[in-house]
């Protein structure tokens, strides 16, 4: 430390050491004039007792162990060794200025500094007066009065330096206590008003029992200091029995029993059932020996901490929607699970369920009743599995269901408990629902090696199930990826073209077999796909069936068959029917009739320009149930046509009870004539049997000049055929149309 002149300055301010209190005090010594005169024989023989007995005054302080340890304090030595020095030679001098007054103090406060006590700072004076005085006597010569005046003056400077610095070293005592004190009273403060809950733990008591806890320990452990001081933290018995009631309190005592230092998270549940966090920083307080004497903890309360940290943690696992989990979780569960089943030598299965025409209930019925079935579906679905199984929701319509630790093939039984659970009603917002779902089932190990390609396959075979029909599941199989994706493909695109309405019809002729004049002709839809071209009604009608989109493709077909006929009406051009291919399902969706009753109505067009062409296979699955439907459109004076006769249940008997005008052969028999006998034998008997019930014959799919040759000898009525014409787009028909 510096002791520089402002600091001596300040020092003999605070001491109150003032010129009229220096005076006060050279008074009470009774230093007087004469005093002064004895100053020379004493700053001399001070001098040479020094220089002498130096080397002895610095050996009898290496003798005591206190004065000798700061003494092998190199830069205490050469600190004491200068103040020495200066002290002594400024001693005799005894001039009483500010300078000799503040290298008094300055002495004082030094062995305060190095916390070297009164006593051994009076002891090493004691060891300079005696050393001094012979040299005195030796300056006075003998002279007794000039001897004893020079030891009384010695003795009242010594008195006079003494005192002050006995003063000093007193008065930067009590400054550092006093400093000390305050910064213990501010350290109490900021630990009681800490927010942080902090206790101090004794290790040394039996039981270490708990000797300080501030406010914030009793408000975080609810607990009051005076039933937490003095609990023990150590418990008797290894099983750890609570030594408290208090859960927090409970958590603790088992960190500091564990001897645990450093952070440690705590929770547990508290009285009123809420869980809690906490963590606590465990320091040990070591000893002079090293030994732990304390541990001091700090609780910090971090519980609204965790809880955001949970809710973020569950809203990025969970879908908002049904609460339950999302792909997310579902991607590190079935993780788990594969892991699980690798070693307990099981299966886990991936249900992909996709609900059925869930887009048709939320579009009519509004989103929020598409969301209130989705929840209603993700309870039902949590509620007919094992507790270890898990329900998930992708988004949208699809859930997948993780079915673990399964014996094999038991994956069916889980898939057919689902498809049962959500065959009852649904109750939405007052209304009845009754959904069906589809399943597609991956199995691991056997189907895939990591979740990717599990939900990738469950998916492709949850589309089998879609196409199968619905309301029902399929396992996977290889290959089915790629060939369900692309139908999947196709379905969404074709319901896109559907929504837009991108089809175009086309115009097959039929020509009179004999006259060759064009008598009728059959619509044909044709879709242009963007990216894939012209794409066969083969591929996208049986799709359309599958879906249920062919309802709306029929009833585009239907409207732009009827609307193209007016048109070519207002050109003048003199009418001849037109047939409409109608699908099964259409026709069992009982509009049929409305529709083209209001459509024949709308056009003013007569009935009998309109003509459907029904399949063999359609008009056979009901013979009962068609013939009144039939009937009602025979009596509306629309056509009927039979389709592809010969493909299906061919049963002229059936036949003869409904009142169908028209038989088309197949072209598969049409196409064999003159090369396969039993066709050719066919053709010829379909031709005498439909005439004998007083229906007309049209042949499809004529392509060569002996096929039109028979078919004209056998009486077939009309020609459909590549012979004559492709289906071609409106305006080429009616260029065909007017040649004929
Ligand atoms: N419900 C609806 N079904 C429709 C509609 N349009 C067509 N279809 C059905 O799709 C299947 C395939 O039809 P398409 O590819 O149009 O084939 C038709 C003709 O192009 C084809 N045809 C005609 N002449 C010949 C020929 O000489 N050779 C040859 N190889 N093919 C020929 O035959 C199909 C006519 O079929 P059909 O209806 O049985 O008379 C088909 O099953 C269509 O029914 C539609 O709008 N709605």
């Amino acid at each position: 430390m510096q002791f520089d002149r402002e600091r001596l300055d300040a020092l003999m301010q605070a001491m109150g050491l003032t010129p009229t209190e220096i005076e006060e005090r050279l008074a009470f010594l009774r230093i007087t004039e004469s005093d002064l005169n004895a100053r020379d024989v004493i700053e001399s023989a001070l001098d040479s007792a020094w220089i002498r007995n130096e080397p002895e005054f610095y050996g009898h302080l290496f003798r005591f162990r206190e004065t000798k340890d700061k003494l092998l304090d190199v830069d205490n030595l050469n600190r004491l060794n200068e103040a020495h020095r200066d002290y002594f030679k400024a001693l005799g001098t005894a001039t009483f200025s500010r300078d000799y007054i503040q290298g008094r103090l300055r002495v004082g406060w030094i062995h305060r500094q190095i916390e070297l006590e009164p006593k051994w700072y009076l002891g090493a004076f004691s060891f300079v007066f005696e050393h001094t005085l012979p040299e005195i006597w030796n300056r006075c010569q003998g002279d007794r009065d000039a001897v004893l005046a020079s030891i009384a003056t010695f003795y009242k400077l010594i008195q006079f330096d003494i005192t002050l610095a006995l003063d000093t070293y007193f008065f930067v005592e009590q400054q550092s206590t006093r400093r000390a004190e305050d910064q213990r009273a501010l350290a109490h403060h900021a630990l009681e008003s800490s927010i942080n809950g902090v206790f101090m733990v004794d290790m040394r008591e039996p039981r270490c029992p708990i000797t300080y806890v501030n406010p914030a320990f009793e408000r975080i452990t609810g607990m009051t200091d005076q039933s937490a001081l003095g609990l023990p933290c150590v418990f008797e018995s290894p099983d750890q029995k609570p030594l408290t009631d208090n859960p927090t309190l409970f958590e603790v005592q088992k960190a500091i029993q564990a001897g645990r230092d450093g952070l440690t998270l705590l929770n547990g549940v508290d009285h009123e059932g809420q869980p809690f966090w906490i963590e606590l920083f465990l320091s040990p307080l070591q000893g002079d020996h090293g030994e732990v004497t304390h541990q001091v903890g700090i609780l910090h309360d971090v519980t609204k901490n965790k809880q955001a940290e949970h809710q973020l943690k569950y809203q990025a696992t969970h879908d908002a929607l049904t609460r339950i989990p999302n792909r997310s979780y579902l991607d590190s569960a079935l993780g788990r699970a594969m892991q699980a089943a690798d070693r307990d030598r099981k299966e886990v299965a991936v249900l992909f369920l996709d609900l059925d025409r869930f887009k048709v209930i939320n579009d009519s019925l509004g989103h929020s009743s598409g969301d209130e079935l989705l929840r209603q579906v993700a309870k039902r679905l949590q509620s007919c599995l094992r507790e270890q199984d898990l329900v998930s929701r992708l988004g949208g319509d699809e859930f997948v269901i993780l079915a673990t630790q399964l014996e094999a093939n038991t994956a069916q039984y889980v898939a057919e408990k689902i498809l049962v659970t959500l065959e009852p009603p649904f109750e939405i917002f007052g209304q009845t629902l009754y959904i069906s779902s589809s399943i597609g089932i991956s199995l691991y190990p056997n189907d895939g090696a990591d979740q990717d390609e599990l939900l990738a396959f469950a998916d492709a075979a949850m589309y089998s199930a879609k196409t199968a029909g619905r309301n029902t599941f399929r396992f996977y199989a290889s290959g089915m990826n790629a060939a369900v994706r692309e139908e999947l493909e196709l379905e969404n695109d074709l319901r896109e073209a559907v929504e837009r309405e991108s089809f175009e019809l086309y115009y097959q002729p039929k020509l009179d077999t004999v006259s060759g004049r064009m008598v009728g002709m059959e619509a044909l839809i044709r879709w242009h796909h963007p990216r894939r071209g012209w794409v066969s009604p083969a591929e996208f009608i049986p799709l359309a069936e599958s879906t249920g989109l062919i309802v709306r493709i029929d009833t585009w077909v239907l409207e732009e068959a009827v609307r193209q006929l007016s048109a070519w009406k207002k050109l003048g051009q003199a009418l001849v029917p037109i047939a409409v291919n109608v699908s099964a399902r259409e026709f069992a969706s009982g509009n049929v009739l409305a529709r083209i009753e209001q459509l024949i109505g709308r056009s003013g067009l007569p009935a009998d320009l309109l003509e459907l062409e029904i399949t063999e296979t359609t008009l056979m699955q009901d013979v009962d149930g068609t013939a009144p439907l039939l009937s009602a459109l025979k009596k509306l004076g629309v056509g009927l046509a039979v389709d592809d006769f010969g493909t299906g249940y061919s049963s002229l008997n059936y036949l003869k009870r409904l009142p169908i005008e028209v038989l088309k052969i197949d072209q598969s028999f049409v196409s064999d004539i003159g090369t396969d006998e039993d066709d050719t034998t066919i053709v010829s008997a379909v031709i005498a049997l439909a005439h004998s019930l007083r229906m007309k014959v049209v042949a499809e799919g004529v392509e060569t000049e002996a096929q039109a040759a028979f078919l004209k000898e056998q009486g077939c009525d009309m020609s459909q055929g590549y012979l004559y014409s492709r289906p071609l787009p409106a305006d080429e028909l009616l260029a065909f149309w007017r040649r004929r």
